[in-house]
């Protein structure tokens, strides 16, 4: 009798703590549907659902079918009817009351590490969160995004819910393909429509280009903000005729943006949709009173958000904590959190990924309210695993990050000093994991993910990436485990 017929064996006799040689069996993803019973185990290598049972949902499993059971794989076609008959397994929105976390797995393996964090706690996880610029760089798609998210909630039999964003989306056919496939978050980033010229400008360049506009656009700005001031919770935000020139010349279009994507993509909609708006991925910080600016132009519109991410004073770089004056953060922040609370919307804090000094602040002043991204940290847990278990995949792997850091500082800002890095040949093999302790080693690794997982050799055999999710799947424990102490960390840091 093989492994599977013995296993079928047992769910037959209701039996389902099952242990056997060679094979993991992961007991909490035990279901019984539809007269289906049905549980996931990984053998030789590869996780599969075993499903004993018959009647329509035993049908229509795609799998190798023996007697009165199916071995079946991880496959699209499976996970949909997974989510037909199992709605735990489906992505949810969660609205403006409850925290969630944004978990960003670029390898399709950390959700289930993931989830043993966030369990039992009050947050919920966005575990299928990729932009697409992360989808280019490890030529991935949304679909697999969301298929590999869904089976690690069947695995984990986490019945809490969980959500999936379309991340730093900026064009309706990009939202509307991410909302067909059911994700049920998007975070609209509008970059491309904030005008970062303009702080460049002297008053004297500003004050023309705004006298460009038509009389009708300076006429209703003027009527609704000069020389006015809006009272908040504890604090004010008043408009001078000199911001609000500058606020309507570099912010003014993504505002218009906002309004006609939300008129056009989401309101209309019959599914609940987490609308994010990203202002973040700018060169201008966002000040209160353009924060402010924004989120009144879209209110008064009727555009309903879920979630704002201004970009913050000082640096929230990828991976590492933040840099700058937590004090002015603070200051700033606290002003930030009203104006969210003002409008009724959660703060989004992207590139959330170990910000650790600003953490207990932003819990606070967000009363616990709020949105944390957090995706190159899961990425480096698993480079961590890696170092501690296959060093001379790390080293290879670390050498060739050094010599292709410009190519990858085309996607991601950072301030690393390569030069700061501690050169290989001084480590150790079993000193090689520090490298995830040191900021500079951390970005030198970070932003470097989607050369390293697709680079090939002249043969165009991949270099590194079997081999790298061979060592994750053969170490898959320690994974699970380094995400949920890692994670884990950032949510007790955020009052979670
Ligand atoms: O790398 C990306 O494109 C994403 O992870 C993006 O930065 C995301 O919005 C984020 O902030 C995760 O920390």
């Amino acid at each position: 009798m093989d492994i599977y017929e013995k296993i079928a064996a047992a769910l037959k006799d209701n039996r389902h703590n099952i242990q056997l040689d060679g094979v993991k069996i992961y007991p909490q993803s035990y279901v019984e549907v539809d007269m289906v019973k049905m549980i996931m185990v990984k053998a030789a290598e590869k996780k599969v659902i075993l499903a004993q049972g018959s009647g329509p949902l035993f049908q229509e499993l795609e799998g190798e079918a023996y007697d009165d059971y199916k071995v079946c794989n991880c496959s699209h076609l499976n996970r949909v009817v997974l989510n037909k008959y199992l709605p735990y397994t489906k992505p949810s929105a969660f609205g403006k009351e409850i925290a969630t976390i944004g978990l960003g797995d670029r390898l399709g393996i950390a959700s289930p590490g993931h989830i043993q964090a966030v369990k039992g706690r009050e947050i919920r996880p966005i575990l299928a969160q990729q932009s697409i610029r992360e989808l280019n760089l490890t030529n991935r798609t949304y679909r697999n995004v969301l298929d590999a998210a869904c089976f690690a909630v069947f695995q984990e039999g986490y019945k809490d819910g969980f959500g999936a964003d379309g991340d730093h989306l900026k064009t309706e056919e990009d939202i509307q393909s991410a909302l067909d496939l059911g994700f049920t978050m998007i975070t609209l980033d509008c970059s491309e429509m904030i005008d970062n010229t303009i702080d460049k400008l002297t008053d004297t360049e500003v004050e023309e280009k705004y006298y460009q506009l038509p009389q009708s656009v300076r006429e209703r700005y003027e009527t609704r903000y000069l020389d006015k001031c809006f009272e908040l919770r504890n604090s004010k935000i008043c408009f001078s005729k000199e911001n609000l020139m500058k606020n309507v010349l570099i912010y003014g279009a993504a505002a218009d943006f906002i309004v006609a994507i939300y008129e056009k993509q989401i309101k209309h909609r019959d599914q609940k949709i987490d609308f994010e708006v990203s202002i973040d991925e700018t060169v201008t910080p966002t000040t209160p009173e353009a924060h402010y600016f924004v989120a009144r132009e879209i209110y008064d519109r009727q555009v309903d958000i879920n979630s704002m991410a201004p970009r913050f004073c000082g640096e929230f770089q990828k991976g590492i904590d933040y840099i700058g004056d937590i004090h002015q953060f603070e200051k700033e922040f606290q002003v930030h959190a009203e104006i969210a609370d003002h409008f009724g919307y959660k703060i989004s804090i992207h590139s959330g990924s170990d910000k650790f000094s600003v953490f207990q602040t932003i819990g606070r002043y967000t009363e616990g309210r709020f949105h944390v991204k957090t995706a190159g940290t899961n990425w480096l847990e698993a480079v961590r695993v890696v170092a501690e278990k296959n060093p001379n995949l790390y080293r290879k792997m670390h050498q060739y990050a050094l010599e292709h850091f410009d190519e990858a500082r085309a996607y991601y800002h950072v301030t690393t000093d390569i030069e700061g890095i501690v050169p290989l040949e001084k480590v150790n093999d079993h000193e090689l994991s520090q490298y995830m302790n040191e900021n500079n080693a951390r970005q030198l690794l970070h932003i470097t993910y989607g050369i390293l997982l697709q680079a090939k050799d002249a043969s165009g055999q991949y270099l590194f990436r079997e081999d790298f999710f061979y060592t994750l799947e053969q170490h898959e424990a320690e994974y699970d485990e380094a995400l949920r102490k890692h994670i884990g960390r950032h949510l007790e840091q955020l009052g979670k």
